[in-house]
């Protein structure tokens, strides 16, 4: 489901036309949907409805803490990878004892902060981070819940920077040895309790089978931890993919059920193939998706501000640089990018999308047929949901963009655009 459409000539999103958002609020501006992400949430809450589960979002793909609160409103949890995103959750009146813990370096102050808010589990990635939880916790006389993160190797045929379940990959502990460190941990670490299993092999999977052989190579394991530990839940992840090559609402909700193939992977045949093996396992099954939730919810709205032809390209150059969104270059990520008034002319020209950063790397698309677009007019990036904003940064002192979240006619500034003086803030002459 998406809810950015056109509408007599304008692109919408929701009922909000995003020319009227872009000329109020300036550019480059983030846009999100309530209503696909209340939709994705439901959807995918829904086809999971036979299993005793708990949608635990990933606060990375999108940590607005508008649209973490949306999803917490709707009974979610969080899976979360520092303090700062537990922080946040908090803020956005999030549950704690929803949220699972990630990530392979966590810090002692993070250990600490995550046990006194009393989070749902820690999701361990080494035998030395285990042991770590266990010291920092019998230090605050405190029990700190604990899973232990399998690495299946299992080739989730996704980018090589984001496939994180094959043994060369820093995540997990090795398949092999899994069962030796959880012998070891409920042996040598009084202050653990030792409540599931977890494992996460990459992102933007856009066909099932990689899923359903990891579920199916990880059961056996997650079969003896249970017998041996009594553990409560397994989390099998994130990873849902989404189409990036169709992100506009057809109007039509039913299209998408017969065109399967402009989205191969449906949240449906997700969980038709994964919930008949996880059911017997009679344990509570947690599922981490971020892009799935938050990716086709969002747009990035940038301005033409030049035209150059050049010997060998035509280059529209656009107040949107890598540092508003960093996907293309950075994954070879394709966003499709349309403009805000849809052309009476159907004329397209092959162009490079190009924003105002000294990188060659700097571009939104390359060698791209788009319609024609003068200095001045808008454009939108489409599907920039997910790992947009988030992964944005402040290069070549830029401000960090706005985001607004659209729920019908409403349109609501939910982060301010930075100004110069929050980009300097902290930085003190010597
Ligand atoms: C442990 C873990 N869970 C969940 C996710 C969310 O992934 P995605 O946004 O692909 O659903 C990630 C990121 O890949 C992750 O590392
Ligand atoms: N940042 C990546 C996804 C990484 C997932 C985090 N484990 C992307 O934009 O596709």
């Amino acid at each position: 489901m998406h809810s950015f459409r056109y509408h007599q000539g304008q692109l919408f999103a929701e009922n909000v036309p995003l020319q009227s958002l872009a000329e109020k609020h300036g550019t480059p501006l983030y846009v999100y949907s309530k209503a696909t992400i209340t939709g994705h949430f439901t959807r995918l809450d829904a086809s999971l409805a036979k299993l005793n589960h708990l949608i635990c979002y990933a606060v990375k793909a999108n940590s607005n803490i508008a649209v973490l609160s949306t999803i917490a409103k709707l009974g979610g949890g969080f899976d979360i990878v520092s303090a700062g995103e537990l922080y946040r959750v908090i803020k956005a009146g999030g549950d704690p004892a929803k949220c699972t813990f990630a990530g392979v370096g966590k810090t002692r102050d993070e250990i600490e902060y995550a046990l006194k808010q009393g989070i749902y589990c820690f999701n361990a990635e080494s035998e030395a981070e285990l042991h770590y939880i266990n010291q920092v916790a019998g230090e605050l006389g405190m029990k700190a819940p604990v899973a232990v993160r399998v690495n299946p190797n299992v080739d989730a045929k996704t980018h090589a920077k984001i496939t994180t379940g094959k043994s060369e990959n820093k995540f997990g502990i090795d398949f092999d040895q899994i069962l030796d460190v959880y012998a070891r941990a409920a042996a040598s670490c009084p202050h653990l309790v030792i409540k599931g299993l977890q494992m996460h092999i990459g992102s933007q999977l856009t066909n099932v089978a990689p899923f359903l052989e990891a579920v199916q190579k990880v059961i056996p394991l997650v079969t003896e931890v249970k017998a041996k530990y009594g553990i409560e839940f397994f989390s099998i992840g994130g990873g849902i993919g989404i189409n990036y090559k169709q992100s506009l609402d057809s109007g039509d909700a039913a299209w998408w059920q017969e065109n399967a193939e402009v989205h191969p992977l449906t949240v449906q045949a997700y969980a038709e193939a994964v919930v008949p093996h996880l059911e017997p396992l009679g344990l509570r099954i947690l599922c981490e998706p971020g892009r799935f939730m938050v990716g086709n919810a969002g747009v990035m709205l940038t301005k033409v501000l030049y035209e150059k032809r050049g010997a060998a390209k035509v280059f529209k150059i656009v107040d949107a640089g890598m540092n508003d969104l960093i996907r293309p270059t950075l994954y070879e990520g394709w966003h499709q990018i349309v403009p805000l008034k849809q052309p009476a002319d159907a004329t397209v020209e092959k162009v490079d999308v190009v924003g105002p950063i000294c990188e060659s790397g700097d571009f939104l698309a390359q060698n791209r047929e788009i319609p024609l677009v003068k200095a001045g007019e808008y454009l939108a990036v489409l599907s920039a949901g997910a790992y947009g904003f988030t992964m944005a940064s402040n290069y070549n002192t830029r401000p960090m963009p706005a985001e607004i979240l659209v729920d019908g006619d409403k349109a609501t500034v939910v982060r301010e655009r930075q100004t110069l003086e929050d980009v300097l803030k902290g930085e003190h002459l010597a």
